[in-house]
């Protein structure tokens, strides 16, 4: 909370406030601008911004005749086109039922002081308020539909949400991510979206197609949604019915930990070894890393969907080849994004340590080679299949329960248009977000850690290359080991080799803007990943000629042995 702000007033009371138009618009420029900007789920930290307004109101009333409401945000910057957040608001009072308590707020959750209707209270974030969580999951549970002044509220109710299942206590998790999560009973999940777009989240549309139309039961089952039903145009005056999508239900899965931090527990042992020049890496890690591989091939299996003769086409999945218009969308796509990273990288330059500003030297030197790579794309002659896929698949998004894998957030790319998210990739996109993370573990384990500081850091890269190494290999093998031979999305070791390098350096560039944005010090690291696709690129350009047209690239062994 801003202490230095003085408490907004409005005469209104809380009740009515929703059509206080003065209230909101005061509301947006004292206090919300700098709660959003201390909130992890508001993307627009890193971007100058100019401006922020309370676009739209939805009401919720909650079971002890108070309200919350439910603010759709439009964030506006210098440059690029605005953003929209959900942020849900309760008011609390010493009036509030007390079963609630204020101080069950954190400090996160508050937003400031106010007098509204002459009643001085704390304007919050209505997820933390028990009350908010309580209507949210009746509306899902009984189907409601809430009329707004634009449009309808739409709550679905899925399969997975049980029957006698409306009256389970509530908590917020306490997951750090770009969404908020709350939990119902220790049963269902529910996870209210904060950034928000026109058009239904690709999340609902994976989990619903994975869930009615495969036999994959390693994702969560599906419980509901919440929908906003637009009926006015958006300030850009486009599409008058559009579907937002606010949240999502799945079932709650038992887990201890996910992939990320149980891929960091085992590291441990191997961070201990290495100051004793021994490497240590347990069986069971391999298994682990096997099992991944395979579920992550079984999942693409899933959503390979060729077009059988005779049957219904869902177009939405069905395989598609690598078309010049994907190309050229992979490739804009690419060049641009390296454009932001290669200005934000500039801007940013100064804050960083002198280890990342040698690594941010070598990635600008290459600028010119690494676009002549990505203009190759265009002529490479591809025959392997695009399909979708999670988009955003990394350990975090893997829960380990007692002895396999289940997978969540198929919400995509975080930074990307919903409509790109749906669009159809190579799997192996998913598979070089993976092989990233594998790559961020080793890297985060023995270059943050105490017992690494005295050691070489030549040697430490050496020895995080050679775990990195090992264990990316034996991912890919049980990944491909799914598909036998032929494999139907992969025309050939030489496309696999080339579209996983495009993967990787779009998935490791992307990762540059995120550091910079939210962990500054962890910059190095996608630094190193882009630094390693230089490599590999100055490898082809060394190659590449009428003799040998392609060579394979990574792991060369590994990939020739597999027959594909
Ligand atoms: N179905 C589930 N069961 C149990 N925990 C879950 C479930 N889905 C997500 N989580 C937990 O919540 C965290 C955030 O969920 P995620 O879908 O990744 O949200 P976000 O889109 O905000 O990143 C996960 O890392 C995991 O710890
Ligand atoms: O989980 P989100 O959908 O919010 O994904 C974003 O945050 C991730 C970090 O939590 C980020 O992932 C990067 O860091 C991970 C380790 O914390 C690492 O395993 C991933 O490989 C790396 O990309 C992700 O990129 C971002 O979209």
């Amino acid at each position: 909370m801003t202490p230095t702000i003085p408490p907004i007033t409005s005469p209104s009371s809380w009740n009515v406030s929703v059509s206080n138009t003065e209230f909101w618009a005061d509301l947006a420029q004292t206090v919300l601008p700098t709660y959003v900007n201390t909130c992890r789920w508001f993307a627009g930290k890193a971007r100058q911004q100019t401006g922020l307004s309370v676009q739209t109101i939805h009401t919720i009333a909650l079971s002890d005749g108070d309200v919350a409401y439910l603010l759709i945000l439009e964030a506006t910057y210098a440059d690029g086109i605005p953003e929209h957040y959900l942020l849900p608001l309760s008011f609390i009072t010493d009036s509030v039922s007390t079963s609630f308590q204020l101080a069950d707020v954190p400090e996160k959750g508050r937003i400031g002081e106010a007098v509204i209707g002459q009643v001085s209270g704390v304007l919050i974030d209505a997820i933390y308020d028990e009350r908010f969580r309580q209507a949210l999951f009746t509306n899902i549970y009984s189907n409601q539909v809430l009329p707004q002044s634009d449009g309808q509220l739409t709550f679905h109710r899925g399969k997975g949400l049980d029957e006698g299942d409306d009256k389970l206590s509530s908590r917020v998790l306490p997951v750090d991510s770009s969404n908020s999560a709350m939990t119902f009973g220790e049963k269902y999940f529910l996870k209210l979206y904060r950034k928000l777009f026109r058009e239904t989240n690709p999340e609902v549309d994976m989990v619903a197609f994975l869930t009615d139309e495969s036999n994959f039961s390693h994702i969560p089952a599906f419980g509901g949604s919440i929908v906003w039903q637009r009926t006015q145009p958006d300030t850009s005056g486009s599409s008058d019915h559009s579907e937002i999508t606010l949240g999502m239900v799945q079932r709650m899965v038992e887990n201890d930990k996910d992939s990320w931090m149980q891929t960091g527990d085992y590291l441990n042992d191997f961070l201990y070894a290495v100051p004793q020049r021994l490497f240590a890496i347990r069986e069971d890690v391999f298994d682990k890393v096997e099992l991944l591989g395979k579920r992550t091939g079984e999942l693409h299996c899933a959503l390979y969907k060729p077009n059988r003769p005779g049957a219904a086409v869902n177009p939405d999945f069905a395989p598609e080849s690598f078309t010049d218009d994907y190309r050229e969308f992979l490739i804009t796509r690419l060049q641009d994004l390296l454009e932001r990273r290669y200005a934000l990288l500039i801007d940013n330059y100064t804050k960083l340590d002198p280890q990342a500003q040698r690594l941010a030297w070598v990635f600008m030197e290459a600028r010119e080679m690494i676009e002549s790579f990505i203009n190759d794309f265009r002529n490479r002659s591809i025959d392997s299949l695009r399909i979708r896929i999670h988009g955003d698949y990394h350990l975090g998004q893997v829960l380990a329960t007692a002895n396999d894998f289940v997978i969540i957030d198929f919400e995509g790319e975080p930074e990307s248009s919903i409509a790109d998210r749906k669009i159809k990739h190579s799997p192996l996109k998913d598979v070089a977000g993976m092989i990233r993370s594998y790559h961020y573990a080793v890297s985060a384990k023995l270059f943050n850690s105490a017992e690494t500081d005295e050691l070489d850091p030549d040697h430490l890269q050496r020895v995080s290359d050679r775990w990195f190494y090992l264990i990316r290999d034996t991912f890919m093998h049980a990944y491909l080991d799914v598909f036998g031979a032929p494999h139907p999305l992969f025309k050939n070791n030489n496309e696999i080799n080339f579209l996983l390098l495009i993967y990787l350096l779009e998935k490791a560039v992307y990762e540059l803007g995120y550091e910079i944005s939210y962990r500054p010090s962890w910059v190095k690291i996608p630094l190193r990943g882009i630094i390693d696709v230089i490599r590999e690129i100055e490898k082809i350009r060394l190659s590449d000629g009428p003799a040998s047209p392609d060579i394979p690239l990574l792991q060369t062994g590994l990939l020739q042995s597999k027959a594909v």
